[in-house]
């Protein structure tokens, strides 16, 4: 896989594709959604400029600017709370929403007519309870490391940096990963106690991610080769109710066994699912690539748990992520069918959501979004 899978050092942040799609998953997450808030184009630009200088800087583990030695009179460039901190493998992953391209008659950055069709407005699926609040965006910032405050000291930065061009829409952390692009590592359990990731897409199966990960020229939008689509839902979880519920049902729920994670009907977690032994609307068996004509997708997802709701329940979940080469044939696919009959329905609702195109990697000299401002 591509780079490396554990440790504090630097995950590189130059090549063929952004990090923190294919690279090794890292333990935290703080994902941001912004709203472009000018209309000046030439300005967007300057700033995913700057943004790039920047996350060059912060991945490599370095202030950006100064923290501590600028002028007495001027707030410092860098806020400082990661000072002598290691890198702690962070990544940065930008996206654009559907929203930057415009809508109706507006063309707001003069990419109108560069809109990748596979970038659509998602559907509403049965059961949806989105708040908008919590979802859409202009410009996407997924920031993963090890240790939180790394990865919540890039955002704070990118964002102060933007300010005036961007404002955070919605953010959200997240922890204790829910998937493993390293099948070597230890599979994650997710906040329903079971193991999370096991038949994920390899970080390291290039020809996987060559068909179903990274979006090609041949798709229709030259400037997104080698980039991919990321699908986001934040997902409640209704912990209070599975825990009162017994082990034969949230077994039954995933068609999979709680301790050692393998399939019903086979003895090991990574044995073939024999999709026959499941109930028929058992989590596993509607998400399989042979229940739904061999559609795959690169799950990428973190636990969240933001306190209580007022009312004593946790307000905790899954915040998925999900990387594509097309979204239509993919996420949509899936979550029509799961939306439809998932006996795991009785224990989660989406309640937030976005879409966004993630441009390819960035050449020494480029910066984020290139391919499309030029
Ligand atoms: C639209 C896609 C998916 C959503 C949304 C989703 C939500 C979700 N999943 C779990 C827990 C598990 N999912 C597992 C497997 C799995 N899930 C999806 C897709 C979505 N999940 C896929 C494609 C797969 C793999 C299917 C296969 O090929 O066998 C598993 C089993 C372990 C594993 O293989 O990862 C668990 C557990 C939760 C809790 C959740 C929303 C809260
Ligand atoms: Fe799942």
């Amino acid at each position: 896989h591509e780079g490396p899978s554990s440790g504090n050092g630097p995950v590189p942040f130059f090549g063929a594709h952004q990090a923190g799609i294919a690279t090794p998953v890292q333990d935290r997450l703080h994902f941001a959604s912004f709203d472009v808030v000018t209309d000046d184009r030439d300005r967007l630009i300057r700033m995913l400029k700057e943004w790039t200088a920047a996350g060059a800087a912060l991945t490599a583990g370095h202030p950006y600017g100064s923290a501590a030695g600028g002028l007495p009179e001027s707030p410092p460039d860098d806020t400082g709370e990661a000072l002598g901190l290691p890198p702690a493998r962070l990544t940065l992953t930008v996206g654009f929403g559907p929203a930057l391209f415009g809508s109706g008659g507006k063309d707001r950055f003069g990419v109108k007519a560069r809109r990748p069709a596979p970038l659509i407005d998602l559907p509403h699926f049965p059961g949806d309870n989105l708040a908008a609040d919590r979802s859409g965006g202009d410009v996407c910032v997924q920031a993963c490391a090890d240790d939180p405050q790394v990865a919540v000291h890039a955002i704070r930065n990118l964002a102060r940096i933007g300010f005036g061009v961007v404002a955070v829409r919605w953010s959200q952390l997240g922890f204790g990963k829910t998937s493993s692009t390293t099948p070597d590592q230890q599979t994650p359990r997710n906040m329903f106690g079971f193991k999370d990731g096991t038949r994920n897409i390899p970080g390291d199966d290039h020809a996987a991610l060559d068909r179903y990960v990274w979006a090609s020229a041949k798709d229709g939008a030259g400037w997104m080769d080698g980039g991919s689509y990321l699908v986001a839902r934040r997902i409640r979880m209704h912990i209070e109710t599975w825990d009162r519920t017994s082990l034969k049902e949230q077994q039954d729920v995933f068609g999979r066994m709680k301790g050692e994670g393998n399939p019903y009907g086979a003895p090991r977690e990574h044995d073939p699912v024999p999709l026959a032994k499941l109930p028929a609307d058992s989590h596993v068996r509607l998400a399989h690539p042979d229940s739904n004509g061999g559609v795959r997708i690169l799950r990428r997802g973190y636990s969240f748990t933001d306190g209580s709701d007022g009312l004593g329940r946790l307000d905790a979940g899954l915040f998925f992520i999900a990387y594509q080469r097309d979204p239509r044939t993919q996420f949509v696919t899936l979550q029509n069918k799961l939306a439809a009959t998932d006996h795991m329905n009785e224990y989660v609702q989406h309640v937030g959501s976005g879409i966004f195109a993630c441009p390819p990697g960035i050449r020494k000299g480029g910066f984020w979004g290139e391919t499309l401002f030029t």
